[in-house]
């Protein structure tokens, strides 16, 4: 049921409950960094992109402090089809020549990453765009992917162009923007060593962003309810050891392998908890962080 719905015929003491509801949430959370990756569906549907901004904007106003990290993989794909070039993706991945580099630059750092700190503004935020250029945010190395060929012996080096991973995060322009009161609205792309922009996958930057800057949670917004079993149930909660378990029996494949290891990977490196939620849902991020029930699986080191 949307919230507008539900609201209308709610009870006024439904109402206070579910406002109530958020108060200890509220109160464990205040003062406390909230990294979230934004893409995916949550992006492309007009009512969900005003209510994620909304989300954040709440947040900032109750004094819990939201760093977006966003993708754009469809609006780099409509961009490049537009010009007549077509993308290769391996291992998920888009191999990224030059000319390519400068689209995901203009619709990364351009296009998507103004969208967003509009929407936020519009709705009362201060947010500020930033690229892992700005104030030398994210370093970036190559990354070197091999791949098994059918048929062949040894694995073979693929030469992903401009593809990155992160090497580095300096966060002290985002630090000074959260002191600051702005929200900080960060596009994935990492600068290397020689002077060259990389594309990194939104997830790695964002896993890393909450870890460096020692958030209290990670949430990575997606287009399925959350970690599914094989029944197609959505797991609630999950330890370290049992997404293992789950990647080992097959449950856990493709695209989910890469967004959980980030998740994973934040956790081992302090981040408390990780959640994977479902970005098809009006205001996912508040029900996710605000209410008792959640909405998709939180991941605990435990
Ligand atoms: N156990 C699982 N639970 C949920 N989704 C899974 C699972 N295993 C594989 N997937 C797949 O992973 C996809 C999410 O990864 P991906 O498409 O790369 O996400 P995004 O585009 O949001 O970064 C899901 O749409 C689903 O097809
Ligand atoms: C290397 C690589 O593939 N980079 C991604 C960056 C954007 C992204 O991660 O967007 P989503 O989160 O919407 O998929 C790309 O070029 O599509």
């Amino acid at each position: 049921m949307k919230l507008q719905s539900a609201l209308e015929t709610a009870s006024a003491s439904q109402i206070a409950h579910v406002l109530i509801e958020a108060l200890p949430y509220i109160k464990r959370f205040k003062g406390k960094t909230l990294v979230v990756k934004y893409g995916g569906n949550a992006m492309t549907d007009e009512r969900l992109k005003q209510s994620f901004a909304r989300d954040i904007v709440l947040l900032k106003l109750v004094g819990i402090n939201p760093v977006v990290v966003h993708g754009g993989g469809p609006q780099i794909g409509n961009l490049l089809q537009r010009l007549g070039k077509t993308s290769e993706f391996v291992q998920g991945m888009r191999v990224t020549d030059a000319e390519t580099m400068d689209v995901v630059e203009m619709v990364l750092g351009g296009l998507v990453n103004k969208e967003i700190v509009n929407l936020i503004n519009q709705h009362g935020g201060r947010a500020v765009g930033l690229t892992g250029k700005d104030g030398d945010l994210v370093r970036a190395e190559k990354i070197a992917l091999t791949q098994l060929a059918p048929g062949a012996d040894e694995p073979e080096i693929i030469d992903m162009g401009h593809v990155g991973r992160v090497k580095s995060i300096d966060p002290r322009v985002v630090d000074t923007l959260v002191r600051g009161d702005f929200i900080p609205v960060i596009a994935p792309i990492g600068v290397g060593d020689d002077g060259f922009s990389y594309n990194i996958n939104a997830d790695l930057v964002a896993g890393k962003m909450a870890e460096v800057l020692k958030a209290e949670k990670l949430m990575l917004l997606t287009n399925t309810a959350g970690i599914l079993d094989k029944q197609g149930g959505l797991l609630t909660g999950l330890s370290l050891a049992e997404v293992e378990d789950l990647i080992t029996d097959g449950t856990i494949s493709g695209g989910m392998i890469p967004k959980v290891r980030c998740a994973t990977d934040a956790l081992n490196g302090g981040v408390a908890s990780a959640h994977i939620i479902d970005g098809r849902v009006d205001h996912a991020v508040l029900l996710e962080l605000l209410t008792d029930r959640g909405i998709g699986t939180l991941l605990l080191r435990r």
